[in-house]
């Protein structure tokens, strides 16, 4: 219920306004020399107060490893990881006790543990996804051959027009928003700031591209490549859609159109599969984009109902991202990441 990956496994535990978050990596090879300032800029990219975009709440959300790790090695056994709480503000939460946000976790955890952590939002808080962040940045480690780039593509109803192939994913981290084309940028980075004056949030696409990935990974039925990929991505707090290769657009083509002809040496002339067929890379680049829901938790009045049933109005309060984009973008990367290494595992499992 924790745990996510078969060979390579998070375990994670924590609430929002908790002491402390944090998880358990299985299936770490031994003798890995890890590189701990990458793991934190990964976090840093994560995590909040980092601009005036995103939720305004401070966290270092510095990580303390606690074992599996001797002389800035992997030993081979499970690493543990903690990542404190420091800014909470649980007042905050006060004013939504008895009453449910709507479209948030409030109700349907309510009615299922008939106990609820108001505070920050509990374990629905996407203060979790920090954990996730860690065991990606060390698979990342672990995998440097595969390269795995996310970028924001969408922001309410701007699009980045262009293909992944024409942008320069070193670009992505040079705007707040993500976006590794500075004019779309922009255009975002305004649309977001209107949309928080106004009290409102919005939604947003971030497309993700893995490059470099071996023949042969993903198994043929239940474990499909795309499948793992599509369940990992669905956790996420706030998604609402996966879609790889041709996705939907797929579905309006004809099979002449849409069939990605070979090349001699087995590459395609085109890559509508997404790099995946039957469950299986193929080799070509795997992309997919996942779908984010505007946030929530509104700073204006909404009607909704109390824990009695009553019709009631509620008006958002405390610190809230606008939308989620910017701050998921290092989050798709490290699932993508802990999802291709327990299938670079396992495919090695099979060899001996
Ligand atoms: C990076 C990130 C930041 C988020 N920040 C907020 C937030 O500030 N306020 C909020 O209400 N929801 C936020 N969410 C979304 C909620 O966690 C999520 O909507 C909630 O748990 C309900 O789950 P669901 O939307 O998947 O159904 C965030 C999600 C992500 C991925």
């Amino acid at each position: 219920m924790n745990t996510i990956g078969k060979l390579y496994r998070l375990t994670t535990f924590g609430e929002s306004h908790g002491e402390a978050i944090g998880g358990i990596i299985d299936g770490v090879p031994s003798g890995i020399e890890l590189d701990f300032e990458q793991i934190q800029d990964e976090l840093d990219r994560r995590k909040p107060g980092q601009s005036k975009i995103v939720t305004q709440r401070k966290e270092s959300d510095t990580v303390k490893f606690l074992s599996g790790i001797l002389d800035g090695k992997t030993t081979g056994t499970s690493i543990g990881f903690l990542i404190p709480n420091e800014n909470q503000r649980s007042k905050d939460y006060e004013h939504i006790e008895e009453v449910y946000r709507p479209s948030h976790a409030d109700f349907t955890y309510s009615k299922k543990y008939g106990i609820r952590d108001v505070r920050g939002g509990g374990r629905t808080s996407a203060r979790e996804t920090a954990n996730w962040v860690v065991a990606g940045a060390i698979a990342k480690q672990i995998i440097p051959n595969i390269k795995i780039n996310a970028y924001v593509s969408s922001v309410g109803d701007l699009f980045l027009e262009k293909p992944y192939q024409a942008l320069d994913f070193s670009q992505t981290d040079s705007n707040i928003v993500r976006c590794p084309d500075a004019e779309t940028a922009e255009k975002m980075i305004e649309r977001i700031q209107e949309i928080r004056k106004q009290g409102d949030t919005i939604g947003g696409t971030v497309t993700c591209v893995i490059q470099n990935v071996p023949i042969g990974l993903g198994e043929p039925i239940f474990d499909k490549l795309h499948a793992r990929l599509g369940q990992a991505m669905l956790s996420i707090n706030a998604v609402k859609g996966f879609e790889y290769g041709s996705g939907f657009c797929g579905a309006r083509m004809k099979g002449s159109e849409h069939n990605d002809l070979f090349n001699q040496d087995g590459t395609t002339k085109t890559n509508l599969s997404g790099g995946i067929q039957g469950g299986i890379s193929n080799g070509m680049d795997i992309y997919f984009r996942v779908a984010f829901k505007p946030v929530a938790t509104l700073m204006k009045e909404q009607e909704t109902i109390n824990s009695e049933g009553e019709m009631v109005k509620m008006h958002g309060k405390g610190r809230h991202d606008p939308c989620v984009v910017p701050r998921a973008v290092p989050i798709v990367e490290a699932l993508a990441a802990m999802t291709l290494l327990d299938f670079v595992l396992q495919d090695a499992s099979r060899k001996i």
